[in-house]
């Protein structure tokens, strides 16, 4: 379908992890795609968003946080990055709004190796006096040529409109790629085990969050108006396994029905939820398992 004038394209938002990437995202979408946190690093998977207006769609790449690697997984993920930054036509290189340090110039250099524009956002202004930002602002020009450098905050959605008309400006021309209500690319699998993951992380502290992954076992409609949904949560310890279950089960039970509460708004039906923890040792340093755990493409 290609309409005459119409412009889309391909942009991902990159940056440090908690910098807001899937709060920006979700702003400018207007609809809960992207799990949140307060802890770093729960954006494992390329997610695809798509925003279509009149006469754009902007198909959004959000790629992992691109950081030093400390693991596989994080080797992975820097690649999985790298690749991405390259296949799409703008970069959105989110930052807090606070003076470049190590990490940002880590993550600068990287975006450095592609020719695709870069949009430099400097996010969490609501955290900043007015006065401080010039400065913040100086030091970032000088670190990179970039298209623009866009000061907003996700949370408050402050001057996020300016972004969205900056990146649709830049768009160049092209089809509608999906049509107009279509917003996820993703399968309801994904989601569902990306909402248990959040509850998880939300309840729990200490070595527990970056060692969990969730799969989805098995999605049954029982009747017209009941899912059944199993799911495994796996952990790398047996201690995390504890923790993860509580006290007569009731740290389990507290993820399940908060997670359960979501995933019925997501079906419109009623779920029956089925939590199982097992303990996968080290699985993020096995290439295998990580595939498993659909971390890897094949
Ligand atoms: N004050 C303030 N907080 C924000 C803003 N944007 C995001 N946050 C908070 O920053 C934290 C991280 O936000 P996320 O959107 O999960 O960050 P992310 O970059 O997607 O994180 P990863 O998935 O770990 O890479 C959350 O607690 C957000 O509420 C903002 O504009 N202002």
């Amino acid at each position: 379908m290609n309409k005459v004038g119409f412009k889309s394209g391909f942009v991902t938002i990159t940056g440090r992890t908690n910098v807001g990437k899937s709060t920006l995202l979700n702003r400018m979408v207007g609809q809960k795609v992207v799990i949140m946190s307060d802890k770093p690093q729960t954006t494992r998977h390329k997610i695809q968003s798509v925003l279509t207006g009149e006469d754009y769609q902007v198909v959004f790449i959000d790629t992992p946080g691109i950081h030093k690697p400390k693991h596989k997984l994080g080797e992975r993920m820097v690649e999985t990055a790298l690749k991405t930054l390259r296949e799409v036509d703008i970069i959105m290189l989110l930052v807090e709004a606070v003076m470049p340090g190590a990490g940002d110039n880590y993550i600068i250099t990287q975006v450095k190796q592609v020719a695709q524009p870069v949009i430099l956002v400097i996010n969490k202004i609501d955290l900043v006096k007015p006065a401080e930002l010039a400065p913040i602002i100086a030091a970032f020009s000088k670190l990179h040529d970039f298209a623009e450098i866009i000061p907003v905050s996700a949370l408050t959605g402050e001057n996020v409109e300016r972004l969205h008309q900056a990146i649709v400006d830049r768009l160049p021309e092209g089809p509608q790629y999906y049509p107009d209500d279509v917003v996820v690319d993703r399968p309801e699998r994904f989601i569902m085990a990306e909402l248990i993951r959040e509850k998880v992380l939300h309840l729990t502290s200490q070595e527990v969050p970056h060692s969990v992954a969730v799969v989805i076992e098995e999605v049954e409609q029982r009747s017209e108006n009941l899912v059944a949904v199993s799911a495994i949560i796996y952990t790398e310890r047996e201690s995390q396994k504890g923790i993860l279950i509580g006290k007569g089960g009731r740290m389990l039970k507290e993820v399940g029905k908060l997670a359960r509460e979501e995933i019925e708004a997501l079906l419109g039906s009623k779920i029956f939820l089925e939590l199982w923890v097992k303990v996968k040792k080290d699985w993020r340093n096995h290439d295998i398992q990580m595939k498993n755990f659909g971390f890897v493409e094949d």
